[in-house]
């Protein structure tokens, strides 16, 4: 199907997130929207799918003018979105959602249930899917999820598909699994949108690109082009976007030290025998989602209660048992990887978020105060919004900063899950700097990421993560791309 895009523009309040973009998707090509953080792809994207009511412009599709606003009538006019986060039903089974997706009466039995069932198989095997039917949704993994939602989209006849940062979370198998997909239905004749900033699956999956600045269309390129070339037409260089390696900063005496863990969650079980680290070091937590990563983590923040005789001491403060507020006390600091639900309260200002960071003042704001710490914190951390924005006006990267600008600013230990997601080449290296900067004052810092990049040029350490046994500590130094992809897969042995 032909998607034109016709000089469309949508504004949220004073930020013109989008002004008068045209763009055309092909039948049959793979089309890349790049942008910087806050460049205005995710209004693009929305505005294509029905999520969101455009302003001004239209949408054609194969000529043919699409009314705004309504994701159900986009649907029916053939356009879907894979969205980041799946929109399924964790207590159904795989067949059931897939059925509940599907038009017609929700029963599902006799006849009804054969033909989804063959329809399932059918498009499962097309596209060399591994998804069990009988498996509940809330057990599988995000790639699983991530298939299933778009066999569901595919079984109401999608003929646009479009992709918010479809590889973030899943496994290279299933990464492989999706562009092959992808790359079938292009050949079927669909047009593809891919919102992504991960330039090397836009390399190897897309045919053209378009690129956004600050809600405009700034360029167009066919592909292959090279990484370089697409950077510097994203932010104007290229040299920006070239990831620093840290000094080494770590030091001798150790931050923080777990002895003897053992936390659970459902049905996860994660031992910690011996975990330190060091002042001004950077330890990496690599593995699958869901391998154990984020128990550590939350066993280091106070957010998870450590069994038996457990000790956990940051700095010179033995923490193991004491609520939260001790945790904070000792310098400890925990950034999730949900911003806009865990990190940041959705409907709060950023005004109200500093506000809420300020030692309490008795019944009394400083109202003058918080202002300014605010307009500061907006200035110092480049964050493209103002006071009163609230943080689900945010993109995601002005998410992220936001988060950051409301650390305090002595830490001990600063733990981080996936600190650069979504984030574009070079908010991704200024998030880095301000990182090092604290590693530099001593503050230890872990990490988990799904990033090998990232967790390969950043860590001093990488402990790498399966099913709740994590390896030893290797330096990130000893590591190559491949070695930590074996380990990553189950050998954790490997780290010997
Ligand atoms: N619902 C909303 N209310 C207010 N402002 C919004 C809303 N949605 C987006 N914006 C603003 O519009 C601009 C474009 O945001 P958008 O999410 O489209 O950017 P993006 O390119 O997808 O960013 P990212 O790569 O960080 O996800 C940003 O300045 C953002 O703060």
């Amino acid at each position: 199907m032909r998607v034109e895009l016709r000089q469309i523009s949508k504004s949220f309040g004073a930020v013109r997130a989008n002004d008068d973009v045209s763009l055309t998707l092909q039948a049959g090509s793979i089309h890349g929207l790049l942008g910087e953080n806050g460049a205005g792809k995710s209004t693009l994207a929305g505005i294509l799918s029905g999520l969101v009511r455009r302003d001004a412009g239209a949408v054609l599709l194969d000529g043919k003018p699409m009314e705004g606003g309504d994701p159900a009538r986009a649907l029916a006019a053939g356009v879907g979105m894979l969205h980041q986060e799946p929109h399924d039903f964790p207590e159904l089974t795989v067949l059931e959602s897939f059925a509940a997706a599907r038009p017609g009466p929700f029963w599902f039995l006799g006849k009804r249930r054969r033909e989804v069932r063959d329809r399932f198989f059918e498009l499962r095997q097309r596209f060399g899917f591994t998804i069990h039917p009988e498996e509940r949704v809330g057990r599988l993994s995000m790639g699983e999820r991530q298939q299933l939602e778009l066999l569901g989209l595919l079984s109401l006849g999608v003929r646009t598909l479009i992709l918010d940062e479809p590889t973030t979370g899943i496994s290279d198998e299933q990464r492989d699994a999706l562009f092959g997909a992808l790359k079938q239905l292009a050949k079927d004749g669909c047009s593809i949108l891919l919102v992504s900033h991960k330039l090397p699956d836009v390399l190897a999956l897309c045919d053209r690109v378009s690129i956004l600045r600050q809600g405009k269309l700034v360029g167009e390129a066919e592909l292959p082009i090279t990484a370089d070339r697409l950077v510097e037409m994203m932010f104007g260089s290229s040299a920006a976007a070239r990831p620093e390696k840290p000094a080494g900063v770590a030091r001798e005496k150790v931050a923080v030290r777990l002895e003897r863990a053992l936390v659970a969650r459902g049905r996860l079980q994660l031992a910690m025998n011996d975990f330190t680290a060091h002042e001004g070091e950077i330890v990496g937590l690599a593995g699958l989602e869901g391998s154990g990563q984020a128990l550590l983590l939350q066993l280091c923040a106070g957010l998870l209660p450590v069994k038996g005789d457990a000790r956990l001491v940051v700095g010179d403060a033995s923490l193991a048992g004491l609520p939260y507020r001790d945790f904070l006390r000792a310098g400890v600091s925990y950034v999730p990887a949900d911003r806009a639900r865990e990190g940041l309260i959705g409907g709060f200002t950023i005004e109200e978020h500093v506000a809420l960071r300020a030692p309490a003042q008795g019944l009394f704001l400083r109202a003058k105060e918080t202002l300014e710490a605010a307009e500061r914190a907006i200035e110092t951390f480049r964050i493209r919004g103002r006071p009163g924005t609230r943080a689900e006006q945010l993109s995601g990267g002005n998410q992220q900063r936001t988060q950051l600008a409301l650390l305090p600013a002595q830490l001990k230990l600063l733990l981080m899950e996936h600190p650069t997601r979504g984030l574009d080449i070079e908010s991704t290296q200024w998030v880095w700097q301000q990182l090092i900067a604290r590693c530099k004052t001593g503050t230890a810092i872990v990490f988990a990421s799904s990033d090998l990049d990232e967790l390969l040029t950043y860590s001093d350490r990488v402990i790498v993560f399966s099913g709740g046994h994590a390896s030893r500590p290797v330096r990130a130094a000893e590591l190559s791309m491949d070695r930590l992809g074996r380990m990553i897969g189950g050998h954790l042995e490997e780290a010997s």
